[in-house]
């Protein structure tokens, strides 16, 4: 997979704990659901977490915990490092230009009212480097594609000085080539010492790209650990209650797992044709 367009500048420190959670719990309301009990994991330096799991199980909801968005009810969530967290992109948003949107990273080292500084604007030029979206700076924030404007909100988190990403569903609603070029993007910063944390219903991005894996399993329980033994194609048949086989595909780098889920005519594979996915910045 082509990387070349991305930036590289000095890698950060690795393997150091930047995120860590203590028998968190949470549920909505006193009388509502648990979604989650007891959960403990931790995130490091250089190391990607995938979130997985049904819909509606809470894996939004556990992303906002670890943003300092919601609290827990019991337990602690401890961050060593500035977080930056990437929604869900849910529209086009309003007429910035690219690089202020970027710039928009900046906001909370900023007093209110304070005009950005030349500081703030290299670090926004660095970020858009970084994630290789430099060359649409001058570009309408709202007329770029749904792949270009999910690149642009990961360079605004990396333009705040983060060095926790989290990130909710990146690859939604995006076509196979702006998929990979945004796991591309993700490996890489994990690569230059970034935490990132993401939940994704794919998970043969969480398997290619994922050092851990966290897995809703039942009403409020979850699984933690590294994402092979996590998310075997047992452990995802129980979870998403049908077959689910996982085949290696060959890449012309190497090989991966994909998920092949049963879609009524049995989950037996036989023969799987080697794939492989250009991407440039310029066919995003
Ligand atoms: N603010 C809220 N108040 C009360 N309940 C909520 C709130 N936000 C979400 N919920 C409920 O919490 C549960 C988990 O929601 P959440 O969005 O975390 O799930 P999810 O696993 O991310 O789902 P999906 O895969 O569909 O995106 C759902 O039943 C949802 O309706």
């Amino acid at each position: 997979m082509e990387t070349s367009l991305i930036s590289r500048p000095e890698a950060l420190s690795t393997d150091e704990v930047l995120l860590e959670v203590n028998s968190a719990s949470f549920r909505y309301s006193a009388r509502g659901p648990w979604l989650f009990k007891g959960l403990s994991l931790t995130v490091s330096a250089g190391e990607i977490l995938s979130i997985l799991g049904p819909n509606a199980r809470g894996k939004t909801t556990l992303l906002k915990c670890l943003a300092g968005l919601l609290k827990p009810v019991a337990g602690q969530v401890s961050a060593h490092a500035d977080i930056g967290y990437v929604p869900q992109d849910h529209g086009s948003g309003a007429a910035f230009l690219v690089r202020d949107m970027v710039l928009m990273g900046r906001t909370r080292m900023l007093r209110p009212f304070q005009v950005p500084r030349a500081e703030d604007r290299e670090a926004a030029t660095a970020a858009m480097l970084r994630v290789g979206v430099e060359d649409w700076a001058d570009r309408e924030y709202s007329q770029l594609s749904g792949g270009q404007r999910q690149l642009v909100l990961i360079a605004r988190a990396v333009a705040s000085g983060s060095r926790i990403l989290i990130l909710d569903e990146p690859a939604s609603a995006l076509d196979l080539r702006n998929q990979a070029k945004i796991l591309a993007v993700l490996g890489q910063l994990a690569e230059d010492g970034f935490a990132v944390v993401m939940t994704t219903h794919h998970p043969d991005h969480a398997l290619h790209i994922s050092r851990n894996a966290l897995l809703f399993v039942g009403s409020h329980d979850t699984r933690w650990g590294p994402v092979e033994e996590m998310l075997s194609a047992s452990a995802l048949s129980e979870v998403y209650g049908l077959p689910i086989c996982l085949p290696r595909v060959l890449t012309d780098s190497g090989s991966r797992h994909v998920a092949v889920p049963d879609f009524g005519q049995g989950c037996r594979v036989n023969r799987i044709t080697p794939v492989t996915i250009e991407t440039s910045k310029e066919n995003l």
